[in-house]
């Protein structure tokens, strides 16, 4: 079997609304979560090995765990016990994605895992069967199996899918250092302690904007309710919005748990002004220009099928 690899490209993704319930009795709480897919990828390779091992290259590589908390191994462990097989897989991960950024980079990783293993050990199994494993590996991880754009409902992992009637510009912030998903969740909960917190519902306007892919409809639907928690734990970020805006950004808004910004831009030129405001400014890491709906997890390279 040497020679043989799967290789899977998987998008990141941005949430243009993100509505949060109060938190469940199983500490996750419910929402609505519209994913877009962005244009920003990891690719995913897996090679048979003696046994199972994560490899990482790219700018945040330093950040990622090699261990079995990543969620790529993870992806692969879940696989091999529901086939009864090891998971005897070299995993290699090239990562674009932003680092714990609020950008799905992880749970990119799990599905591409999941999808290039099930492709290397032939096992062919259903999307349906594939999804149920994402939405074991956490809440976003189906979404980055499906790509496009869909509604997220229950924990996120619940999807159906939206259409998206044209291409959106985007401009991402990455920020220096990343933000704990758990701990801007019960920064939600300290802040909306004592408060009714109604249960979340899509907006329909945004629903409309997205179907007609018209940015300047979709600009003043954009709302994530995680954003006031994530400005919170990290004030910096309210200076890199206004920046975004001041520079002719549609809308601006904190991308997931953040602590990446996104800009909606009306064109891939104003896209271009955006992010050269944002990078002379001094107010984020970087600054990355791309569009959207991007595809979800795609096998781009098999050489197991060229050999079947
Ligand atoms: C912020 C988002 O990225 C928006 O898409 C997601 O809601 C987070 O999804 P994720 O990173 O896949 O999250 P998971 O790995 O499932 O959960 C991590 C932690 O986030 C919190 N969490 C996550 C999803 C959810 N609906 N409610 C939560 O409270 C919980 O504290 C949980 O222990
Ligand atoms: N393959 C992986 N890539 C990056 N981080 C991983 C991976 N597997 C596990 N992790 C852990 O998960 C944490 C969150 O990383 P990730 O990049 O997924 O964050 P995120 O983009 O904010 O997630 P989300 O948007 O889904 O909430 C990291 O700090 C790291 O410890």
């Amino acid at each position: 079997m040497s020679g043989t690899e799967v290789t899977v490209r998987v998008p990141a993704k941005v949430n243009v609304q993100l509505a949060v319930g109060a938190a469940r009795a199983d500490g996750f709480h419910d929402l609505a979560n519209v994913f877009l897919a962005v244009g920003l990828y990891d690719e995913i390779t897996v090679t048979p090995a003696d046994e199972l091992r994560v490899t990482c290259a790219g700018p945040d590589a330093h950040q990622v765990p090699l261990d079995t908390t990543n969620l790529a191994a993870r992806a692969a462990l879940a696989l091999a016990e529901r086939h009864g097989i090891e998971p005897r897989v070299h995993i290699h991960i090239d990562k674009d994605i932003p680092v714990a950024g609020g950008m799905a980079g992880g749970s990119a990783d799990g599905a591409g895992a999941l999808l290039a293993c099930d492709a290397l050990w032939s096992l062919g199994s259903s999307e349906a069967e594939l999804l149920a494993i994402c939405a074991e590996l956490g809440s976003d991880v189906p979404f980055s199996l499906l790509g496009g754009a869909a509604l997220g409902v229950g924990r996120g992992e619940r999807l159906t899918p939206l259409d998206v009637g044209g291409t959106f510009h985007w401009v991402f912030a990455v920020a220096d250092g990343g933000l704990s998903t758990p701990a801007v969740y019960a920064e939600f909960d300290r802040l909306t302690s004592g408060t009714d917190v109604p249960p979340p519902t899509a907006d329909p306007a945004l629903l409309t904007a997205l179907r007609t892919g018209d940015p300047t409809a979709l600009a003043p639907t954009l709302t994530n309710d995680l954003q006031p928690a994530a400005l919170s734990l990290r004030p910096s970020l309210a200076t890199t919005l206004t920046t975004g805006t001041s520079a002719g950004a549609l809308a601006a808004l904190v991308s997931g748990s953040g602590p990446t910004t996104a800009f909606l831009t009306k064109d891939e030129e104003s896209a271009a002004t955006v992010a050269d405001a944002l990078l002379t400014s001094g107010n984020c890491r970087t600054a990355r220009v791309t569009s959207s709906p991007a595809a979800g997890a795609r096998v781009v390279s098999d050489s197991v099928a060229e050999t079947r």
